[in-house]
């Protein structure tokens, strides 16, 4: 039989503290059926791995939100890549992958770290400031809109846009209302950031127009890929810089690991990914009847896949809920794995590097200066505020 639980995991107080439910889910076996919302959660390392890796049975195309796009209609298109299953998916990944290879970013590498150079030295001038405004927030908008190819105006308008995407992903509740209002203006921004005329020559705008051009997908497809960029690339990298920099304000001894040997700032940062689990939670929808275990998942239905506690499952990690540089974090399921898996990790990577490398040779220590204020979401797990003192 398959346990069941009542538990919202969309509570203000699930969001603000997923841990216990983790805790129970991991436990209660390899799928829960979540009566609340008659989803099916799977939480186990070996089974959200499994889920991920096999896009036939749980395919992506009726969204991977609770709402199931073949029962109510999408708030807005659905994306190319994340909604999408091959072969629609296969042109849009091909390209987007392409553009944002390690290779093709070794181009912004110097830019990068001079930028974070400058940053760092701009607030390390105060020893006290917030680090999620100061920086998780202004090193991303400082380097990612310029390297997508944005106009200057309104950039101001991505976080917010980011915000909604991520919970229009959970139920129809508060969080989704508060950004109702702005919907509609947001959106007509974003849209407009689209256009080709707007981007500049040298972005991954610009590359993503040049590949319809050349074929490799359609102009009218051209749009809906860099909205992909501009709805996955912020909020994403800006919760995700937050998480490292609580994490080494809490573990000061990993930090002195860090500066010590400055290479380890980009397993730093998948060790922080893996430890925090900035996208906590996202769907799939069950093709068939699937066994897992005991359980069949019936056909139709939507999974709920617990990346945060796939992260901390003892059953892969030793002493899952610790932040420890010397850990190997390959394999971690914080970008997701298989043919849907993160198309700008390298890029998050680049920008955690430059980031993380500046403040390293400068700071050395940090602490919290107050208690940090958690910004509730129903897929980020994101800080609203992280008051950071600083010993230079
Ligand atoms: C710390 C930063 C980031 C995290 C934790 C993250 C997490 C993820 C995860 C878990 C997925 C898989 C979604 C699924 O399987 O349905 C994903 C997909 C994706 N991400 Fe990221 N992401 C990050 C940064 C970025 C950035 C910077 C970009 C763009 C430059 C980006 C663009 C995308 C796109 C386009 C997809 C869809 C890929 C596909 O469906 O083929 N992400 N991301
Ligand atoms: C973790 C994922 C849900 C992040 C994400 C959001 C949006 C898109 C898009 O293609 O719009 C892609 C990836």
């Amino acid at each position: 039989t398959l346990p069941s639980l009542d538990a919202d995991p969309f509570a203000h107080d699930v969001l603000e503290e997923p841990a216990p439910l983790h805790a129970t889910l991991l436990e209660a076996g390899p799928v829960v059926h979540l009566t609340r919302y008659d989803v099916y959660a799977l939480a186990r390392y070996e089974h959200v791995h499994a889920a991920l890796t096999d896009w036939q049975t749980f395919p992506s195309g009726a969204g991977v939100g609770l709402s199931d796009f073949r029962k109510e209609k999408p708030w807005r298109p659905p994306s190319l890549l994340l909604e999408a299953d091959p072969p629609r998916h296969d042109a849009p990944r091909a390209v987007l992958v392409k553009i944002l290879s390690p290779r093709a970013l070794r181009r912004l590498r110097e830019r990068w770290l001079a930028e974070a150079d400058t940053l760092a030295e701009q607030v390390l001038a105060e020893p006290e400031f917030d680090a999620v405004t100061a920086l998780a927030q202004a090193f991303p908008l400082r380097v990612f809109p310029d390297a997508v190819g944005l106009p200057p105006s309104g950039r101001e308008n991505l976080l917010p846009y980011g915000d909604h995407v991520f919970n229009a992903f959970g139920p129809a509740g508060d969080l989704v209302a508060r950004g109702q209002p702005r919907v509609a203006e947001l959106t007509a921004w974003v849209n407009a950031r689209c256009q080709r005329e707007v981007l500049t020559p040298d972005g991954f705008g610009a590359q993503i127009w040049a590949a319809a051009d050349h074929g490799d997908i359609t102009h009218e497809q051209a749009p809906l890929i860099v909205r992909s960029l501009l709805s996955a690339g912020v909020d994403t990298t800006v919760h995700g810089l937050a998480a490292a920099l609580y994490a080494f304000a809490t573990h000061p001894e990993q930090w002195r690991r860090l500066r010590e040997n400055p290479g380890l700032a980009r397993v730093a940062f998948d060790e922080a990914v893996r430890w925090q689990s900035p996208v906590q939670t996202f769907f799939r929808t069950a093709d068939r009847d699937v066994a897992v275990g005991e359980a069949t998942i019936p056909e139709g239905r939507k999974i709920l896949m617990f990346l945060g506690a796939a992260n901390h499952d003892p059953r892969r990690w030793d002493d899952p809920d610790s932040f420890d540089l010397s850990r190997d974090p390959s394999g971690h399921v914080g970008f997701g794995m298989g043919i849907h898996q993160c198309a700008g990790q390298h890029v998050a990577r680049l920008e955690a590097e430059a980031l993380l490398t500046a403040l390293a040779r400068r700071v050395e220590r940090f602490e919290l200066a107050g208690t940090p204020r958690r910004h509730l979401n129903n897929t980020l797990r994101a800080w609203e505020s992280l008051p950071v003192r600083v010993h230079l």
